[in-house]
């Protein structure tokens, strides 16, 4: 290490790489005899090895005089993985509030790590869904990766989750299982009948007595016969609701069970099991919450945490849309309903929720799973706008022409007409488009487009430059995450 440390500080780690652009001091780390320090060099960031051992021995780079230059591959992760624990991703259990940290360039956690360090909570840093994965063209190993080499990057050895994210199959639970994803969040949208909302009282009334009998009597005997006994949760249940509500979450439930029997109870290692019925039509009622915690529990079914469809609207990178008094008072019995079952509340489209941070903090006692993703790529377009406005200027417009494309993968509300337009804004206001609901939403669910877009010759319209502009601000998109991520976790109360 001394010599290593000597030639760092000595400006002489040249010696070891090509030239060495950037230190980064906190990842200087002793394994037996073999030393690691990462560095940022004229080809990326890479590995500098210097002493010996089995650690030196396995991972895989160049060799030059004094040690051996490892790029930041897959292969070298799982050496990494093996000598270093910390750096491979851990489940949480319902203990410790937990933050996702939807990372979906790959270069946002170290500045996620930065912000967190320290705090009464834990970051899921290795965040993506499959959705993210197919409107990047990412794989889960990049999303691990990415997330394992920060740890290393920043030194945090704290621990951190990755989280295979609204699975809706079973090939892609299995693939987020094989790879150590140590969250799984199973979305049930798919499973739940959107549809009942929409039928008359009638209806809803003929279609529920076509269930098998024994159904009905179970559901009836357990929720009109039997009062629902949840301290801090408001929950009367009505025969009309409950039909509506069978009707609505009976298969989702099986698939609920199906899911934890075949994947989660067979393995030989701690995994964090959400369900998630958040990304549904149908907003989740305390009484809806707590039919489908009761029944989980009745079926020996144990959880990590819950993600309902609150009252309102949850939208993409922007604040909370709906009455907060309402949303208040649902509130208190969906955290009565998870403090009840030992289980936490989550909160999907985290991102920006500031009108009703303090709340979740204040009725969850702090012990909360939040999703965060789409405001962590904004963070990045907010650095573009901010010192390469004509790469900005080309996004922003590619985004406007392909917006309707892009709202086929989320439900926004977006007003496009009420978006400053481009013509008129000069450079340095720029960055004041992220500070707007509209110009936020049409920029975060156009980022698969922008980043997968292609021009004629092959060559990618705006990627290679976007990530060469971000290596370039690495600390001002780092500085971003801390003061926006950082407003997050203070009004949660972290
Ligand atoms: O965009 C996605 O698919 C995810 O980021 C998803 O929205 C996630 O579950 C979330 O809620 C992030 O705020």
């Amino acid at each position: 290490m001394n010599a290593l440390i000597e030639a760092v500080r000595a400006g002489k780690v040249n010696e070891f790489s090509s030239e060495v652009i950037k230190v980064y001091a906190s990842s200087l780390t002793q394994v037996g005899d073999t030393t690691l320090l990462m560095v940022r060099t004229t080809e990326g960031k890479q590995l500098i090895v210097v002493g010996s051992g089995d650690l030196f021995d396995q991972l895989q780079g160049e060799v030059v005089e004094g040690g051996k230059v490892a790029p930041l591959t897959h292969a070298n992760r799982l050496v990494i993985n093996q000598f270093l624990p910390y750096t491979a991703p851990q489940a949480f259990g319902t203990q410790v509030a937990t933050m996702g940290l939807g990372d979906r360039l790959g270069i946002a956690s170290p500045g996620h790590i930065q912000t967190i360090r320290g705090k009464d909570i834990r970051p899921v840093l290795a965040q993506q869904s499959i959705r993210e994965l197919a409107l990047t063209g990412r794989t889960y190993e990049d999303v691990l990766d990415a997330a394992a080499y920060a740890v290393l990057q920043e030194g945090y050895t704290d621990g951190y989750g990755a989280d295979g994210d609204h699975l809706k199959k079973e090939a892609d639970i299995e693939y987020a299982l094989r790879l150590g994803f140590t969250m799984l969040t199973l979305d049930c949208s798919e499973n739940i009948d959107n549809t009942i909302e929409s039928l008359s009282e009638a209806e809803i009334a003929a279609k529920y007595e076509q269930l098998p009998a024994s159904l009905r009597n179970r559901y009836e005997e357990r929720y009109l016969q039997t009062a629902a006994n949840v301290p801090g949760a408001t929950l009367a249940y009505t025969a009309e609701a409950l039909k509506k509500d069978v009707l609505i979450y009976d298969a989702a439930i099986n698939f609920m069970e199906a899911i934890y029997r075949k994947y989660i109870v067979t393995l030989d290692r701690a995994v964090d099991f959400e369900i998630s019925i958040d990304e549904t039509a149908t907003p989740t009622s305390p009484e809806a919450h707590y039919l489908v915690a009761n029944e989980l529990r009745d079926r020996g079914v144990t959880i990590f945490s819950m993600a309902p469809r609150f009252c309102g609207e949850f939208q993409k990178g922007i604040d909370y849309i709906g009455d907060i008094a309402q949303f208040e008072r649902e509130l208190a019995s969906h955290a009565a309903i998870a403090v009840h079952f030992e289980y936490k509340l989550s909160i999907h489209s985290g991102s920006d929720k500031f009108s009703v941070f303090p709340l979740i903090g204040q009725y969850t006692n702090g012990l909360f799973h939040i999703k965060t993703a789409g405001t962590n790529w904004l963070e990045a377009v907010r650095v573009v706008a901010k010192v390469n406005p004509t790469l900005y200027r080309r996004m922003h417009q590619y985004a406007l022409d392909h917006f309707v494309e892009a709202t086929a993968y989320y439900h926004v509300t977006t007003d496009i007409s009420a978006i400053a337009l481009l013509s008129d804004v000069a450079d340095a206001q720029l960055p004041d488009y992220m500070e707007e609901n509209n110009a936020r939403q049409l920029l975060h669910i156009t980022y698969g487009l922008l980043l997968q877009a292609k021009n004629e010759d092959g060559s990618r319209t705006f990627a290679d430059e976007f990530f060469q502009t971000l290596a370039q601000q690495e600390d001002t998109f780092a500085e971003g995450l801390r003061h926006h991520i950082g407003r997050h976790l203070e009004l949660l109360g972290k």
